[in-house]
């Protein structure tokens, strides 16, 4: 087993309005990356510079344990990419683009297509272009799985899905991690999906990886705290994320720290609260 699916050094992409990196990144088998960011952070341009699909400027990209040579083929075959590129395509049916894309991939599985075809209730007559947006990214969802990958890099693959298909696709997702030797990177704007799917969090903030977290980790060290009182060393703390004076409260990222401090400074704690992922979340985003 390759000790690294992906990784990333360095990576640059510039436009004329916007930079991505220099950023590092690097995904482990059995690990779901949740990449998350406001609009504009530079989630999809990250996706598709890792996918050549977008040609990067500097930095070096490794796919299992490999620098490939940009003409190779061998390691876009064992990842699946969702990032809305089959518009090109959209005068053919679905079945046709089956057909072509299928191609492609030596390790493609007719069986699961036609598995998940029915699934979704994909019509496969329809051209492309004419499937609502929803079905579009069901059936770009569908292609990423049947050729067999280890890798999925998703970008907000049940945007304008229908919630039944979005509880599909969720399933899926944790099937495709059952061996626990594969991995995904998920840049999504949906707290759920980070809830139940994935393990690690990676924020982007104008082109620049700003926090990356374990799950658990976030929502066992956030907290807010109700006190008696607020020193000046606990305002200027570090792990201190916001603080409001009337009445005293406290947002930390790290509990066991904070309440130790607060002892130190003989100031009582009058009420705790772990805080949800979904305001932690807001938080990494928003500061
Ligand atoms: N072809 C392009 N030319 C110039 N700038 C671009 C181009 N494509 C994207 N950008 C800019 O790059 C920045 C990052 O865009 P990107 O689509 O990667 O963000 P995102 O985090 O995926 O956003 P969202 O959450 O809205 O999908 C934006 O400022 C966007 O305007």
């Amino acid at each position: 087993m390759v000790s690294s699916l992906m990784q990333a050094k360095e990576v640059t992409k510039k436009y004329k309005r916007f930079s991505l990196g220099p950023l590092d990144m690097e995904v482990e088998p059995g690990i779901v990356i949740g990449l998350i960011g406001s609009n504009g952070s530079g989630k999809s341009t990250l996706l598709r510079v890792l996918m050549d699909v977008l040609k990067r400027d500097s930095g070096h990209i490794k796919f299992f344990g490999q620098e490939w040579h940009e003409d190779d083929v061998e390691w876009k075959q064992k990842v699946g990419y969702a990032g809305e590129i089959l518009d090109a395509y959209g005068f053919l049916t679905v079945g046709e683009l089956k057909d072509l894309i299928s191609r492609w991939y030596p390790s493609w599985s007719n069986e699961q297509f036609e598995t998940l075809v029915k699934r979704y209730k994909i019509d496969l007559k329809e051209k492309y272009r004419r499937c609502s947006k929803g079905t579009q990214k069901k059936i770009e969802f569908i292609f990423t799985l049947c050729h067999n990958p280890s890798l999925l890099l998703l970008d907000e693959p049940t945007a304008g899905v229908d919630i039944v298909s979005q509880r599909k696709m969720k399933e899926d997702l944790l099937n495709f991690m059952e061996d626990g030797e594969k991995a995904i990177v998920l840049a999504t704007h949906t707290v759920d999906e980070i809830n139940s799917i994935c393990d690690e969090i990676v924020v982007l903030e104008s082109g620049r990886i700003i926090h990356s977290f374990n799950k658990d980790e976030i929502t066992e060290n956030w907290a807010r705290i109700w006190t008696s009182d607020i020193g000046e060393n606990v305002k200027n703390h570090p792990n201190v994320i916001q603080y409001y004076s009337n009445p005293c409260q406290i947002v930390t990222n790290d509990l066991d720290t904070l309440e130790g401090i607060i002892q130190k400074e003989q100031i009582t704690i009058n009420h705790m609260q772990r805080l949800s992922l979904e305001e932690v979340l807001e938080f990494l985003i928003d500061n």
